[in-house]
């Protein structure tokens, strides 16, 4: 390849470096920024919440139903969600990236301004990655975050008699995803919500500070995800569709696809909405919705009062 040809063979790997790191602001916490062996990043609680999250082309995105911005924008949002789901603020991501020689060049500068665009709604910076050859695209996208002098919320920590309750929309991603499934493109809100989500990061850390017992971000199914507080708590949790928002959009969505909108609400993943369990009687913090119950020990997750007789969510494999 030529070096003017507009890929990333013809740029080469240190230039790649170089085009997506020169001219980033970083924010306080980073302490050293991209260029050397590691980053150091403050950690002024002193302890480091760690995740990381995968996206592969063709399994999470595809390219002919989102730009390259918008992937760049979800792999940081879905790893930002995590950090929240503990109760914790995140502070820095790394990028790792693999992509075929012949991926313009262009494409991994647009899906890294999607990255900053959404690190930048956080407030925190890229502080490292690394790009290498593969035969498809893939984005490994590590998160760091601080929990501020705050004990993490983990999944273990519900009991019964505690409520459930949800901050952020559901269905909404599955239902673009049915959409863009179909060959369509709109309606464009829901389509927009599967390309990426619009997390509340600050929603976990009001949830921590509100009492909650335990959280999770809903990345593959409201009850898959339920299934897994249920589980690490060793309690049942029944869902209330009453308190559930169905939204119209979503009805209507699910009238024209002939498809069922309350099982996107119950199963759909990719929205990154939070679930949790907070004290009987507590007041919910801002912008969380109860919609169901912690109930006998080891029960599974029902909807109201029965087994959901079909798939609780998303599975890699299956
Ligand atoms: N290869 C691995 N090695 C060690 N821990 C892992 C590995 N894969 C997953 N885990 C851990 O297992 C737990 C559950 O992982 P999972 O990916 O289901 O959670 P998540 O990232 O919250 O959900 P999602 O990937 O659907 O967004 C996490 O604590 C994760 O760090
Ligand atoms: C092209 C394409 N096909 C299917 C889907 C749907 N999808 C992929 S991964 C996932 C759950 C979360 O993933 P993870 O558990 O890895 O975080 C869902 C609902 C998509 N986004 N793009
Ligand atoms: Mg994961
Ligand atoms: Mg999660
Ligand atoms: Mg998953």
């Amino acid at each position: 390849m030529s070096p003017n040809d507009g890929t990333v063979a013809g740029t080469g790997e240190f230039r790649l470096i170089e085009a997506v790191t020169a001219g980033r602001k970083q924010p306080e916490t980073t302490l050293l920024g991209p260029g050397d062996d590691a980053a150091v990043v403050a950690t002024p609680d002193g302890r480091t919440v760690a995740t990381t999250d995968v996206l592969v082309q063709g399994v999470h995105f595809r390219l002919d139903w989102s730009s390259a911005e918008q992937v760049g924008r979800k792999a940081v949002a879905v790893n930002l969600t995590d950090i929240a789901a503990m109760g914790a603020r995140p502070t820095s991501v790394l990028m790792g990236f693999a992509c075929p020689s012949d991926t313009p060049t262009s494409l991994v500068t647009e899906l890294t301004q999607g990255m900053w665009l959404e690190a930048d709604r956080a407030g925190i910076g890229i502080v490292g990655g690394d790009m290498v050859r593969a035969d498809q695209i893939v984005i490994s996208v590590t998160a760091l975050g601080d929990l501020g002098g705050r004990e993490p919320v983990t999944r273990s920590g519900a009991r019964p008699g505690d409520v459930v309750a949800v901050c952020g929309r559901l269905g909404w991603a599955a239902a673009g995803l049915a959409v863009l499934g179909r060959g369509f493109r709109s309606p464009v809100s829901v389509v927009n919500a599967q390309r990426c989500p619009e997390p509340d990061y600050e929603a976990g850390i009001r949830a921590a500070d509100g009492g909650a017992t335990s959280m999770i971000d809903v990345s593959d199914g409201l009850l898959s995800d339920l299934g897994h507080i249920a589980e690490a708590s060793g309690v049942g949790i029944d869902v209330r569709t009453a308190d559930l928002d169905v939204s119209s959009r979503l009805t209507e969505v699910g009238t024209a696809l002939g498809a069922d909108p309350l099982k996107w609400v119950l199963t759909g993943g990719e929205d990154h909405a939070f679930a949790a369990t907070f004290p009987a009687f507590a007041d919910l913090p801002e912008g969380w919705t109860e919609i169901g119950v912690v109930t006998m020990p080891d029960s599974g997750v029902t909807v109201d009062g029965k087994r959901y007789g079909h798939d609780s969510g998303w599975q890699h494999w299956r």
